[in-house]
């Protein structure tokens, strides 16, 4: 198959990124990190999470990061809300889209969210309707869609399951997260493809974590079966606070340089996304995980 001519990069830093940094971040770092993700051409940023500040501290100001940032006109800022309540938090700060995040993996989805498969998705009902009725767009995650950190390997009959229920429960887009970074590109491919019998390829995004450096080889592999939507996080922040031992997701200047090289648009400029992870890395005094940024002089 041919490759996407134009990819939709999703950034996730400043969510999926920073929400298992221990150090608090201050708000203004989360603005100005957000507002550079924007500048670079990005046009989704993942910059707020409303879920409970008791199982993730890190995010409890995502209000006052919504009420900061500038912002730029075409670019959707986007939140995750995993019940009724933090949809009433992202709707009250003005994001542009929520997420509701399951799992493919029972153990998983218990140690997240503090439910079953199928309790989550009865949670994610309330959300999906009263979102449509305010205009809201909703993603769908689905987590461990090649392996969980408790129940190791996942089938793509699993995640294809989670998928349709969402879709069908009127997410505009699934995204597809190898939660902890174990997936080769011919296990990405058949889960992929089991998922596209059930889901529109054109619904579909990947989310790929970097702990096993396969990353990079998924989303080409990804790419060859017709996704053209791509998650990634500056700087390759991040980890998961319920995966112990994930990695960040894979660098987003390293998609980028990938994307760039293979001659598909994106609208987003390198050198702006590497000083934007150049930025937050020194605020949290963390070397980048982006090869690039780091060929590129970056410490
Ligand atoms: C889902 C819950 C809330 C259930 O947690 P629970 O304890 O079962 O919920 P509850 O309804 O019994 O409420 C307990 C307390 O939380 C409060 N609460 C309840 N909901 C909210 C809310 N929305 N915002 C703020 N507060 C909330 C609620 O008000 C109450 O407060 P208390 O009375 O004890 O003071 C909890 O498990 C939770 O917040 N989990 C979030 C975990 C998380 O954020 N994980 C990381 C994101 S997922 C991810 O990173 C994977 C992804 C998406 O990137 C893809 C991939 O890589 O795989």
């Amino acid at each position: 198959m041919q490759l996407p001519k134009f990819v939709r990069m999703v950034e996730v830093g400043p969510r999926d990124g920073l929400q298992n940094e221990k150090t608090m971040v201050p708000t203004a770092v989360k603005v100005e990190l957000v507002d550079r993700l924007s500048d670079a051409g990005l046009t989704v940023v993942e910059a707020a999470s409303f879920v409970s500040p008791k199982w993730v501290p890190q995010m409890g100001d995502s209000a006052e990061v919504l009420a900061g940032i500038a912002r730029k006109p075409g670019v959707r800022y986007a939140a995750l809300t995993p019940n009724l309540k933090g949809l009433e938090g992202a709707l009250a700060a003005r994001a542009d889209e929520v997420a509701v995040f399951g799992a493919a993996s029972e153990s998983f989805s218990r140690k997240n969210i503090n439910c079953s498969i199928a309790e989550s998705l009865d949670r994610f009902a309330p959300v999906m309707e009263r979102a449509k009725a305010e205009g809201v767009p909703v993603r769908g995650y689905v987590s461990c869609v090649l392996g969980c950190p408790y129940e190791g390997e996942i089938s793509p009959g699993a995640v294809a399951e989670v998928a349709e229920r969402l879709y069908a429960m009127g997410c505009y887009e699934i995204s597809l997260g190898d939660t902890i970074g174990t997936g080769t590109p011919t296990r990405a491919q058949l889960m992929i493809a089991a998922v596209a019998d059930r889901v529109p390829v054109e619904r579909i995004a990947v989310h790929f974590h970097d702990t096993y450096g396969q990353a990079l080889a998924n989303i080409l592999a990804a790419l060859q079966m017709g996704v053209a939507v791509v998650d990634s996080s500056v700087a390759g922040l991040g980890g998961c606070p319920y995966a112990k031992g994930a990695s960040g997701n894979v660098a987003s200047e390293d998609v980028l340089y990938m994307l760039d090289g293979l001659g598909i648009e994106t609208g987003v400029d390198l050198d702006r996304l590497i000083a934007a992870g150049a930025f937050i890395s020194d605020a949290i005094g963390r070397p980048t995980a982006s090869k690039v940024a780091r060929a590129r002089g970056c410490a």
